[in-house]
């Protein structure tokens, strides 16, 4: 099978680096000074046991890529994107399989709109991409766990030749019939997202208090929906001790993938698909959302105007809820 990773920053380029550096072939798409670097110099992995500078072929668009039958398609864009790409890539066909490698839960449906062979990637993998050409990957000794299934259920012998060259490649990829069930318990997760990108790692009780209500709402919004997610005590257990935060050398400690844009820039953030999930569903079951309204539309509104990161407290933050 040929990977051709849509979308190479943070998640996209450590999965197609790992796998490139365990001998699969693997195709980057990327764009502007990302593709840029990666065409002239190669993508640099960094990983806690040091980092690899990779010669992975890359690309800025499906016209400059001759279409194969082995090729699987891993979507890595944030959810934002996710259209205008599936849009590009789907013009040449809806018969390769396509993984989402993205959190929230509605890049499946759009990709099933395009494609008929859809799988869902539950990505608990930490990554970074603030320099163009360079990822990071800072979890030992796994790089990741990502749970892989068909979507909307089921699994198949594709999904397991996919989690077969994860698995050797440093990730961990168990098959599952399930997977959306893992991903709404991610998104639970991802709640924080907005929070951490707004006002840093500010860890006062105001952030706190902020962070459970904004869980609770989630948790009252997908109980009314009807919705199964994976409860605390299966997610301990996958992840055990496989995923350990790790120091990698020369690498600047970070934040999640919604600090990452603010911090790049790059004028947009995933909260209408994370914290904007939780709203959505409120209005639709009659729950309400106060805390996610608030936090989708102040990371949306930091975003728009390119504020930096972690430049309003938790405070200031509780005193637009109420
Ligand atoms: N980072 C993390 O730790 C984790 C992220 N995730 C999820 O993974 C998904 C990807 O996030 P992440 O890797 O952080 O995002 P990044 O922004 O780091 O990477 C996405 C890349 O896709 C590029 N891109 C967007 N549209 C296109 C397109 N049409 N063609 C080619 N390239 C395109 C972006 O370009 P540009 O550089 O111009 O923006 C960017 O380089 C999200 O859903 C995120 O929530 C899940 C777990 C962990
Ligand atoms: C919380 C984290 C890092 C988990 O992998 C994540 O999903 C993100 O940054 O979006």
């Amino acid at each position: 099978m040929r990977y051709i990773v849509i979308g190479a920053g943070a998640v996209g380029g450590v999965i197609g680096g790992l796998l490139h550096k365990s001998g699969r072939e693997v195709v980057l798409v990327a764009r502007g000074a990302h593709y840029e670097a990666l065409r002239t110099e190669g993508l640099r992995l960094m990983r806690p046991d040091g980092t690899s500078h990779l010669p992975v072929a890359v690309v800025d668009g499906p016209q400059a890529l001759e279409p194969r039958e082995d090729d699987v398609l891993v979507l890595a864009v944030k959810t934002q994107d996710s259209e205008a790409a599936l849009d590009a890539w789907s013009a040449r066909g809806s018969e390769l399989p396509l993984v989402c490698a993205q959190n929230g839960v509605e890049n499946e449906r759009l990709a099933l709109r395009r494609f008929r062979q859809v799988y869902g990637m539950c990505v608990w993998m930490p990554s970074t991409y603030l320099q163009p050409g360079v990822v990071v990957a800072p979890s030992a000794p796994h790089a990741g766990i990502l749970h892989i299934g068909r979507y909307p259920s089921g699994s198949d012998a594709t999904a397991k030749l996919i989690a077969a060259d994860l698995e050797a490649s440093g990730m961990l990829a168990p098959v599952v019939a399930d997977v959306m069930r893992w991903k709404y318990a991610k998104l639970l997760a991802n709640l924080a997202n907005a929070l951490e990108a707004v006002c840093g790692q500010d860890d006062g009780a105001d952030r706190r208090e902020l962070l459970l209500r904004a869980v609770a709402e989630g948790e009252a919004v997908l109980a009314a929906a009807g919705i199964r997610y994976a409860g605390a005590a299966e997610l301990a257990e996958t992840r055990g001790d496989r995923l350990r935060p790790a120091t990698v050398e020369g690498a600047e400690p970070g934040g999640g993938s919604s600090w990452q844009s603010l911090t790049r820039g790059t004028g947009s953030i995933e909260a209408d698909f994370l914290n904007g999930e939780i709203v959505l569903l409120g209005r639709a079951h009659g729950v309400p959302t106060p805390v996610n309204e608030v936090l989708q539309r102040t990371a949306n509104s930091f975003a728009r105007e390119r504020r930096r990161p972690g430049t309003l407290t938790a405070g200031e933050l509780a005193a637009l809820v109420s």
